[in-house]
Protein backbone atom coordinates (compact mmCIF):
# COMPACT_ATOMS: atom_id res chain seq x y z
CA UNK A 1 0.00 0.00 0.00
CA UNK A 2 1.69 3.46 -0.79
CA UNK A 3 2.40 5.16 1.92
CA UNK A 4 0.55 8.45 0.63
CA UNK A 5 -1.55 7.71 -2.12
CA UNK A 6 -3.29 10.49 -3.71
CA UNK A 7 -6.93 10.17 -3.42
CA UNK A 8 -9.91 11.00 -4.86
CA UNK A 9 -13.21 11.79 -3.42
CA UNK A 10 -16.51 12.22 -4.05
CA UNK A 11 -19.84 12.78 -1.88
CA UNK A 12 -23.04 12.66 -3.24
CA UNK A 13 -26.22 13.97 -1.52
CA UNK A 14 -29.37 10.90 -1.38
CA UNK A 15 -32.94 11.79 -1.42
CA UNK A 16 -33.42 12.24 2.09
CA UNK A 17 -35.07 8.73 3.28
CA UNK A 18 -33.12 6.40 1.41
CA UNK A 19 -30.90 5.21 4.01
CA UNK A 20 -31.87 2.12 6.24
CA UNK A 21 -30.17 1.84 9.80
CA UNK A 22 -26.75 2.96 9.20
CA UNK A 23 -24.86 0.37 10.90
CA UNK A 24 -26.55 -2.28 8.35
CA UNK A 25 -24.28 -0.69 6.00
CA UNK A 26 -20.87 -1.64 7.61
CA UNK A 27 -19.02 -4.83 6.86
CA UNK A 28 -20.19 -8.11 8.75
CA UNK A 29 -16.70 -9.12 9.92
CA UNK A 30 -14.81 -5.85 10.51
CA UNK A 31 -17.63 -2.67 11.04
CA UNK A 32 -16.27 0.65 10.66
CA UNK A 33 -18.72 2.52 12.51
CA UNK A 34 -19.21 5.80 14.67
CA UNK A 35 -23.12 6.95 15.06
CA UNK A 36 -25.10 8.52 17.66
CA UNK A 37 -28.92 8.72 17.53
CA UNK A 38 -28.92 7.62 14.37
CA UNK A 39 -26.85 10.35 12.58
CA UNK A 40 -22.56 9.57 11.50
CA UNK A 41 -20.98 7.71 9.49
CA UNK A 42 -20.37 3.52 8.10
CA UNK A 43 -17.35 2.65 6.19
CA UNK A 44 -17.21 -0.36 3.94
CA UNK A 45 -15.96 -1.80 0.74
CA UNK A 46 -11.74 -2.01 0.75
CA UNK A 47 -9.48 -0.57 2.98
CA UNK A 48 -7.38 1.67 0.79
CA UNK A 49 -5.47 3.51 3.70
CA UNK A 50 -4.58 2.20 6.55
CA UNK A 51 -1.32 3.39 9.41
CA UNK A 52 -0.49 2.01 12.35
CA UNK A 53 1.11 4.09 15.29
CA UNK A 54 2.93 3.20 18.53
CA UNK A 55 4.36 4.38 21.51
CA UNK A 56 3.97 8.37 23.12
CA UNK A 57 4.21 10.04 19.43
CA UNK A 58 0.95 7.76 18.54
CA UNK A 59 -1.49 10.42 18.23
CA UNK A 60 0.90 13.10 16.92
CA UNK A 61 2.33 11.14 14.12
CA UNK A 62 -1.27 9.83 13.33
CA UNK A 63 -1.96 13.64 12.85
CA UNK A 64 0.79 14.41 10.86
CA UNK A 65 0.32 11.45 8.27
CA UNK A 66 -3.31 12.66 8.11
CA UNK A 67 -2.16 16.12 7.08
CA UNK A 68 0.06 14.63 4.46
CA UNK A 69 -2.35 12.06 2.98
CA UNK A 70 -5.49 14.97 3.00
CA UNK A 71 -2.73 17.26 1.39
CA UNK A 72 -2.68 15.05 -1.71
CA UNK A 73 -6.42 14.46 -1.88
CA UNK A 74 -8.99 15.87 -3.90
CA UNK A 75 -12.32 16.19 -2.76
CA UNK A 76 -15.41 16.78 -3.97
CA UNK A 77 -18.14 17.13 -1.43
CA UNK A 78 -21.57 18.08 -1.99
CA UNK A 79 -23.01 17.39 0.85
CA UNK A 80 -20.67 19.53 3.68
CA UNK A 81 -22.01 18.13 6.68
CA UNK A 82 -20.02 16.81 9.29
CA UNK A 83 -18.02 13.11 8.01
CA UNK A 84 -18.69 13.92 4.83
CA UNK A 85 -15.97 14.17 2.23
CA UNK A 86 -12.90 12.64 2.79
CA UNK A 87 -12.77 11.04 6.44
CA UNK A 88 -10.31 8.79 8.42
CA UNK A 89 -11.63 6.18 11.14
CA UNK A 90 -9.53 6.21 14.01
CA UNK A 91 -8.37 4.24 17.15
CA UNK A 92 -5.55 4.87 19.79
CA UNK A 93 -3.92 2.78 22.55
CA UNK A 94 -4.62 4.02 26.04
CA UNK A 95 -1.37 3.26 27.19
CA UNK A 96 2.04 4.74 25.31
CA UNK A 97 3.80 1.35 26.20
CA UNK A 98 0.36 -0.50 24.59
CA UNK A 99 1.46 -3.48 22.28
CA UNK A 100 -1.70 -2.84 20.36
CA UNK A 101 -1.74 -0.74 17.57
CA UNK A 102 -3.16 2.77 16.87
CA UNK A 103 -4.84 3.49 13.90
CA UNK A 104 -6.23 5.55 11.62
CA UNK A 105 -8.26 3.79 8.22
CA UNK A 106 -9.74 5.09 4.88
CA UNK A 107 -12.49 2.78 3.72
CA UNK A 108 -13.66 2.88 -0.14
CA UNK A 109 -17.22 3.70 0.43
CA UNK A 110 -18.80 5.79 3.30
CA UNK A 111 -22.06 6.15 4.19
CA UNK A 112 -23.63 8.96 6.42
CA UNK A 113 -26.67 10.99 7.76
CA UNK A 114 -26.58 14.32 9.56
CA UNK A 115 -29.75 16.05 10.79
CA UNK A 116 -31.73 14.99 7.92
CA UNK A 117 -29.09 15.24 5.39
CA UNK A 118 -28.19 11.60 3.74
CA UNK A 119 -24.75 10.91 1.86
CA UNK A 120 -22.39 8.30 -0.15
CA UNK A 121 -18.65 9.25 -0.28
CA UNK A 122 -16.40 7.55 -2.78
CA UNK A 123 -13.04 7.20 -2.46
CA UNK A 124 -10.16 5.83 -4.59
CA UNK A 125 -6.72 5.67 -4.46
CA UNK A 126 -5.87 4.38 -8.01
CA UNK A 127 -7.00 7.74 -9.81
CA UNK A 128 -9.84 6.34 -10.95
CA UNK A 129 -13.22 8.20 -11.04
CA UNK A 130 -15.11 7.64 -7.51
CA UNK A 131 -18.31 5.71 -8.32
CA UNK A 132 -20.58 6.90 -5.26
CA UNK A 133 -23.60 5.04 -5.98
CA UNK A 134 -24.89 3.60 -2.58
CA UNK A 135 -25.00 -0.22 -2.92
CA UNK A 136 -27.51 -2.31 -0.83
CA UNK A 137 -26.72 -3.40 2.48
CA UNK A 138 -24.81 -7.04 2.61
CA UNK A 139 -28.11 -9.50 3.86
CA UNK A 140 -27.37 -9.87 7.82
CA UNK A 141 -25.62 -13.32 8.78
CA UNK A 142 -25.32 -15.36 11.79
CA UNK A 143 -26.11 -13.84 15.08
CA UNK A 144 -24.51 -15.71 17.55
CA UNK A 145 -23.91 -14.72 21.07
CA UNK A 146 -21.32 -15.22 23.72
CA UNK A 147 -20.44 -15.82 27.38
CA UNK A 148 -18.38 -13.91 29.39
CA UNK A 149 -15.61 -15.51 31.71
CA UNK A 150 -13.38 -13.59 34.61
CA UNK A 151 -10.17 -11.90 32.62
CA UNK A 152 -6.78 -11.48 34.29
CA UNK A 153 -8.44 -9.56 37.21
CA UNK A 154 -10.98 -11.56 39.18
CA UNK A 155 -13.33 -9.80 42.29
CA UNK A 156 -10.79 -10.20 45.03
CA UNK A 157 -7.61 -9.05 42.69
CA UNK A 158 -9.96 -6.29 42.17
CA UNK A 159 -10.36 -5.59 45.44
CA UNK A 160 -7.50 -5.69 46.43
CA UNK A 161 -6.36 -3.64 44.04
CA UNK A 162 -8.60 -0.55 44.64
CA UNK A 163 -7.34 -1.04 48.47
CA UNK A 164 -4.09 -0.30 47.37
CA UNK A 165 -5.26 2.58 45.33
CA UNK A 166 -6.38 3.86 48.23
CA UNK A 167 -3.46 3.36 50.14
CA UNK A 168 -1.32 4.86 47.34
CA UNK A 169 -4.01 8.10 47.68
CA UNK A 170 -3.91 8.10 51.81
CA UNK A 171 0.26 8.78 51.17
CA UNK A 172 -0.43 11.14 48.74
CA UNK A 173 0.89 9.87 45.73
CA UNK A 174 -1.90 10.47 43.54
CA UNK A 175 -5.81 11.85 44.83
CA UNK A 176 -7.33 9.97 42.23
CA UNK A 177 -7.02 6.59 40.39
CA UNK A 178 -8.96 4.67 37.84
CA UNK A 179 -8.48 1.38 37.63
CA UNK A 180 -10.29 -1.75 35.40
CA UNK A 181 -10.61 -4.90 34.92
CA UNK A 182 -11.70 -7.36 32.30
CA UNK A 183 -13.74 -9.98 31.47
CA UNK A 184 -13.26 -12.45 27.82
CA UNK A 185 -15.57 -14.41 25.65
CA UNK A 186 -15.58 -15.88 22.34
CA UNK A 187 -17.51 -14.64 19.68
CA UNK A 188 -17.84 -17.54 17.24
CA UNK A 189 -15.90 -16.03 14.05
CA UNK A 190 -18.43 -15.99 11.27
CA UNK A 191 -20.60 -14.10 14.18
CA UNK A 192 -22.02 -11.25 12.04
CA UNK A 193 -20.79 -8.18 14.14
CA UNK A 194 -23.39 -6.17 12.73
CA UNK A 195 -26.05 -7.49 14.99
CA UNK A 196 -23.69 -6.56 18.12
CA UNK A 197 -23.62 -2.95 17.04
CA UNK A 198 -27.48 -2.90 16.00
CA UNK A 199 -28.22 -3.73 19.72
CA UNK A 200 -26.30 -1.61 20.92
CA UNK A 201 -27.78 1.21 18.95
CA UNK A 202 -30.98 0.03 19.76
CA UNK A 203 -30.42 0.18 23.60
CA UNK A 204 -27.85 3.28 23.68
CA UNK A 205 -29.21 5.78 20.96
CA UNK A 206 -27.51 8.49 22.51
CA UNK A 207 -24.45 6.80 23.27
CA UNK A 208 -21.33 7.50 20.82
CA UNK A 209 -21.86 3.82 18.82
CA UNK A 210 -18.53 2.77 17.91
CA UNK A 211 -16.65 0.18 16.17
CA UNK A 212 -12.75 0.49 14.63
CA UNK A 213 -10.64 -2.33 14.10
CA UNK A 214 -12.54 -4.39 16.55
CA UNK A 215 -12.80 -1.64 19.05
CA UNK A 216 -17.08 -2.33 19.64
CA UNK A 217 -19.19 -0.36 22.19
CA UNK A 218 -21.56 2.46 23.48
CA UNK A 219 -19.80 4.92 24.75
CA UNK A 220 -21.51 8.03 26.85
CA UNK A 221 -18.73 10.59 26.58
CA UNK A 222 -17.37 13.01 24.26
CA UNK A 223 -13.46 13.22 24.21
CA UNK A 224 -13.57 15.94 21.79
CA UNK A 225 -15.91 17.12 18.84
CA UNK A 226 -14.93 20.07 16.65
CA UNK A 227 -17.09 21.85 13.56
CA UNK A 228 -15.52 24.35 12.46
CA UNK A 229 -13.83 26.37 15.08
CA UNK A 230 -15.90 25.33 18.15
CA UNK A 231 -14.79 22.82 19.95
CA UNK A 232 -16.85 20.60 22.31
CA UNK A 233 -16.31 18.18 25.16
CA UNK A 234 -18.36 16.12 27.76
CA UNK A 235 -16.81 14.93 30.66
CA UNK A 236 -17.99 12.15 32.99
CA UNK A 237 -17.45 10.98 35.86
CA UNK A 238 -19.18 9.93 39.25
CA UNK A 239 -21.90 7.01 38.81
CA UNK A 240 -24.74 5.05 40.10
CA UNK A 241 -26.95 2.82 38.99
CA UNK A 242 -30.62 3.68 37.90
CA UNK A 243 -33.52 1.92 39.91
CA UNK A 244 -36.37 0.44 38.61
CA UNK A 245 -38.97 2.47 40.56
CA UNK A 246 -39.04 5.85 39.43
CA UNK A 247 -38.80 7.38 43.53
CA UNK A 248 -35.94 5.37 44.26
CA UNK A 249 -34.45 6.14 40.67
CA UNK A 250 -34.43 9.67 41.41
CA UNK A 251 -33.32 9.16 45.18
CA UNK A 252 -30.30 7.25 44.01
CA UNK A 253 -29.70 10.56 41.30
CA UNK A 254 -29.95 13.06 44.10
CA UNK A 255 -27.70 10.82 46.38
CA UNK A 256 -25.04 10.77 43.62
CA UNK A 257 -25.33 14.85 42.97
CA UNK A 258 -25.07 15.93 46.45
CA UNK A 259 -22.36 13.03 47.31
CA UNK A 260 -18.77 14.44 48.32
CA UNK A 261 -17.05 11.52 47.07
CA UNK A 262 -18.49 11.84 43.43
CA UNK A 263 -17.89 15.39 43.29
CA UNK A 264 -14.48 14.95 44.38
CA UNK A 265 -13.84 12.24 41.27
CA UNK A 266 -15.92 14.37 38.77
CA UNK A 267 -13.72 18.06 39.64
CA UNK A 268 -10.48 15.94 38.97
CA UNK A 269 -11.82 15.04 35.55
CA UNK A 270 -13.37 18.06 34.42
CA UNK A 271 -10.04 20.10 35.89
CA UNK A 272 -7.86 17.63 33.89
CA UNK A 273 -9.88 18.22 30.62
CA UNK A 274 -10.07 22.33 31.15
CA UNK A 275 -5.68 22.34 31.67
CA UNK A 276 -5.30 20.26 28.45
CA UNK A 277 -7.58 22.67 26.73
CA UNK A 278 -5.82 25.90 28.00
CA UNK A 279 -2.26 24.87 27.29
CA UNK A 280 -3.17 24.59 23.41
CA UNK A 281 -4.70 27.98 23.78
CA UNK A 282 -4.14 31.51 25.69
CA UNK A 283 -7.63 32.35 25.46
CA UNK A 284 -6.50 35.98 25.91
CA UNK A 285 -9.05 36.90 22.80
CA UNK A 286 -12.55 37.31 24.72
CA UNK A 287 -14.44 35.43 21.63
CA UNK A 288 -12.11 32.54 22.63
CA UNK A 289 -12.93 31.96 25.83
CA UNK A 290 -12.83 28.21 27.44
CA UNK A 291 -16.33 27.39 29.56
CA UNK A 292 -17.49 24.29 31.39
CA UNK A 293 -21.07 23.81 32.89
CA UNK A 294 -21.33 25.69 36.30
CA UNK A 295 -21.73 22.80 38.31
CA UNK A 296 -22.19 19.18 37.03
CA UNK A 297 -25.50 17.39 35.78
CA UNK A 298 -27.13 14.47 36.23
CA UNK A 299 -26.82 12.27 32.88
CA UNK A 300 -29.64 9.62 32.58
CA UNK A 301 -28.16 6.01 30.62
CA UNK A 302 -30.17 3.02 30.55
CA UNK A 303 -27.91 0.97 33.29
CA UNK A 304 -26.39 4.27 35.19
CA UNK A 305 -26.51 7.82 36.22
CA UNK A 306 -23.56 9.66 35.42
CA UNK A 307 -22.10 13.50 36.92
CA UNK A 308 -21.56 15.19 33.70
CA UNK A 309 -19.95 18.53 32.40
CA UNK A 310 -19.95 20.22 29.20
CA UNK A 311 -17.10 22.19 27.74
CA UNK A 312 -17.39 24.58 25.04
CA UNK A 313 -13.91 26.00 23.49
CA UNK A 314 -12.31 27.57 20.57
CA UNK A 315 -9.85 25.63 18.11
CA UNK A 316 -6.78 27.13 18.44
CA UNK A 317 -5.40 28.34 14.81
CA UNK A 318 -3.75 25.87 12.75
CA UNK A 319 -4.92 23.00 14.87
CA UNK A 320 -6.67 20.08 14.23
CA UNK A 321 -9.38 18.00 16.34
CA UNK A 322 -6.45 15.26 16.61
CA UNK A 323 -4.22 17.92 18.24
CA UNK A 324 -6.77 18.37 20.87
CA UNK A 325 -6.96 14.54 21.06
CA UNK A 326 -3.34 14.12 21.84
CA UNK A 327 -3.45 17.10 24.42
CA UNK A 328 -6.35 15.44 26.18
CA UNK A 329 -5.99 12.32 26.54
CA UNK A 330 -6.10 10.49 28.94
CA UNK A 331 -8.23 13.04 31.32
CA UNK A 332 -8.69 12.19 34.76
CA UNK A 333 -12.04 10.17 33.84
CA UNK A 334 -9.90 7.85 32.75
CA UNK A 335 -6.30 7.70 34.09
CA UNK A 336 -5.98 10.23 37.12
CA UNK A 337 -4.45 12.71 38.72
CA UNK A 338 -1.74 13.57 38.86
CA UNK A 339 -1.45 11.89 35.31
CA UNK A 340 1.90 10.83 35.13
CA UNK A 341 1.75 9.00 38.43
CA UNK A 342 -1.53 7.61 37.64
CA UNK A 343 -0.67 6.34 34.41
CA UNK A 344 2.82 4.34 35.90
CA UNK A 345 0.63 3.13 38.58
CA UNK A 346 -1.66 2.00 36.32
CA UNK A 347 0.42 0.53 34.06
CA UNK A 348 2.06 -1.65 37.66
CA UNK A 349 -1.62 -2.26 38.98
CA UNK A 350 -3.40 -3.69 36.29
CA UNK A 351 -2.78 -7.04 35.40
CA UNK A 352 -3.30 -6.38 31.06
CA UNK A 353 -3.18 -3.84 29.00
CA UNK A 354 -5.75 -1.93 28.41
CA UNK A 355 -5.39 -1.93 24.48
CA UNK A 356 -7.14 0.73 22.84
CA UNK A 357 -10.06 0.70 25.95
CA UNK A 358 -10.15 3.91 27.40
CA UNK A 359 -8.19 5.51 24.35
CA UNK A 360 -9.69 7.63 22.09
CA UNK A 361 -11.99 6.18 18.93
CA UNK A 362 -13.90 8.03 16.59
CA UNK A 363 -13.20 10.42 12.92
CA UNK A 364 -10.84 13.31 11.82
CA UNK A 365 -12.32 14.98 8.32
CA UNK A 366 -9.74 16.45 5.43
CA UNK A 367 -10.24 19.95 7.03
CA UNK A 368 -9.31 18.85 10.59
CA UNK A 369 -12.74 18.45 12.20
CA UNK A 370 -14.08 15.67 13.70
CA UNK A 371 -15.91 13.58 16.49
CA UNK A 372 -13.74 11.48 19.30
CA UNK A 373 -15.19 9.48 22.09
CA UNK A 374 -13.58 7.83 24.49
CA UNK A 375 -13.51 4.15 23.91
CA UNK A 376 -15.78 3.04 27.56
CA UNK A 377 -18.55 0.47 27.98
CA UNK A 378 -16.81 -1.60 24.75
CA UNK A 379 -14.73 -4.83 24.43
CA UNK A 380 -11.49 -5.36 22.14
CA UNK A 381 -12.96 -8.04 19.16
CA UNK A 382 -10.01 -9.96 17.49
CA UNK A 383 -10.31 -11.51 14.24
CA UNK A 384 -10.96 -15.13 15.51
CA UNK A 385 -13.89 -13.68 17.95
CA UNK A 386 -11.72 -13.16 21.18
CA UNK A 387 -13.51 -10.72 22.97
CA UNK A 388 -12.17 -8.51 26.30
CA UNK A 389 -14.87 -6.17 27.58
CA UNK A 390 -13.31 -3.50 30.10
CA UNK A 391 -14.69 -1.61 32.64
CA UNK A 392 -13.05 1.00 35.15
CA UNK A 393 -14.16 3.09 38.13
CA UNK A 394 -12.23 6.34 39.71
CA UNK A 395 -11.29 5.66 43.20
CA UNK A 396 -10.12 8.66 45.51
CA UNK A 397 -9.71 8.70 49.36
CA UNK A 398 -13.16 7.58 50.60
CA UNK A 399 -14.00 4.60 47.40
CA UNK A 400 -14.71 1.36 49.12
CA UNK A 401 -13.84 -1.47 47.40
CA UNK A 402 -16.62 -3.67 47.13
CA UNK A 403 -18.98 -0.65 45.62
CA UNK A 404 -16.24 -0.18 43.37
CA UNK A 405 -16.44 -3.51 42.06
CA UNK A 406 -20.51 -3.31 41.89
CA UNK A 407 -19.90 0.14 39.23
CA UNK A 408 -17.98 -1.58 37.22
CA UNK A 409 -20.57 -4.68 37.04
CA UNK A 410 -23.47 -1.99 35.88
CA UNK A 411 -20.96 -0.43 33.29
CA UNK A 412 -20.30 -3.90 31.48
CA UNK A 413 -23.71 -4.35 31.37
CA UNK A 414 -23.92 -2.74 27.63
CA UNK A 415 -21.86 -4.99 26.17
CA UNK A 416 -22.48 -8.12 28.03
CA UNK A 417 -26.36 -7.89 27.38
CA UNK A 418 -25.55 -7.13 23.76
CA UNK A 419 -23.41 -10.11 23.39
CA UNK A 420 -24.58 -12.58 25.51
CA UNK A 421 -27.74 -14.72 25.61
CA UNK A 422 -31.37 -13.65 25.79
CA UNK A 423 -33.12 -9.78 24.67
CA UNK A 424 -31.52 -6.64 26.08
CA UNK A 425 -32.58 -6.26 29.47
CA UNK A 426 -30.39 -2.70 30.56
CA UNK A 427 -32.17 -2.17 34.01
CA UNK A 428 -31.39 -6.57 34.58
CA UNK A 429 -31.30 -6.39 38.43
CA UNK A 430 -29.76 -3.00 39.00
CA UNK A 431 -32.93 -2.71 41.68
CA UNK A 432 -31.04 -0.64 44.35
CA UNK A 433 -32.28 1.25 46.99
CA UNK A 434 -28.88 3.15 47.92
CA UNK A 435 -25.48 2.96 45.95
CA UNK A 436 -22.84 2.44 48.86
CA UNK A 437 -21.28 3.90 51.62
CA UNK A 438 -18.16 5.30 49.95
CA UNK A 439 -19.03 9.19 51.40
C1 LIG B 1 -13.77 4.39 33.28
C2 LIG B 1 -15.06 4.28 32.98
O1 LIG B 1 -15.97 5.29 33.17
C3 LIG B 1 -15.54 6.63 33.39
C4 LIG B 1 -16.60 7.51 32.85
C5 LIG B 1 -17.72 7.81 33.59
C6 LIG B 1 -17.74 7.54 34.96
C7 LIG B 1 -16.64 7.07 35.61
C8 LIG B 1 -16.64 6.85 37.09
O2 LIG B 1 -17.64 7.18 37.74
O3 LIG B 1 -15.69 6.29 37.61
C9 LIG B 1 -15.36 6.87 34.89
O4 LIG B 1 -14.59 8.02 35.13
C10 LIG B 1 -15.60 3.06 32.36
O5 LIG B 1 -16.78 3.05 31.99
O6 LIG B 1 -14.85 2.08 32.22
Amino acid sequence: MNQFPSLRVRTVRLEPGTLRQLWRYSDPHSPLVFLRNGDGIVGSGQILWRREFFGPDRIREAADAWSKLTSFAEVKDRAKVPGSGLVGFGAFAFSENSQQASVLIVPSLIVGRRDGIEFVTAITADSTKPDASLRDPAPLGPDERAVFETGEMDVVQHQQAVDHVVDLIGSGVLSKLVLARDLIAKLPEWTDRRHLIGRLAETYPDCWNYSVDGLTGASPETLVRVRGREVRARVLAGTAPRGLEEHIDRDIAEQLKSSPKNQQEHRFAVESALHALSSLNDYTDPGDSLTASPEPFLLALPNVWHLASDIRGTLPLDHTVLDLVQALHPTAAVGGTPRKAALEAIDRIEPFDRRRYAGPVGWIGAKGDGEWAIALRGAEIDPDGTTTAYAGGGIVATSVAADEFRETEWKLRPLQDALSSGSIDPYGDALFTGFGTGD
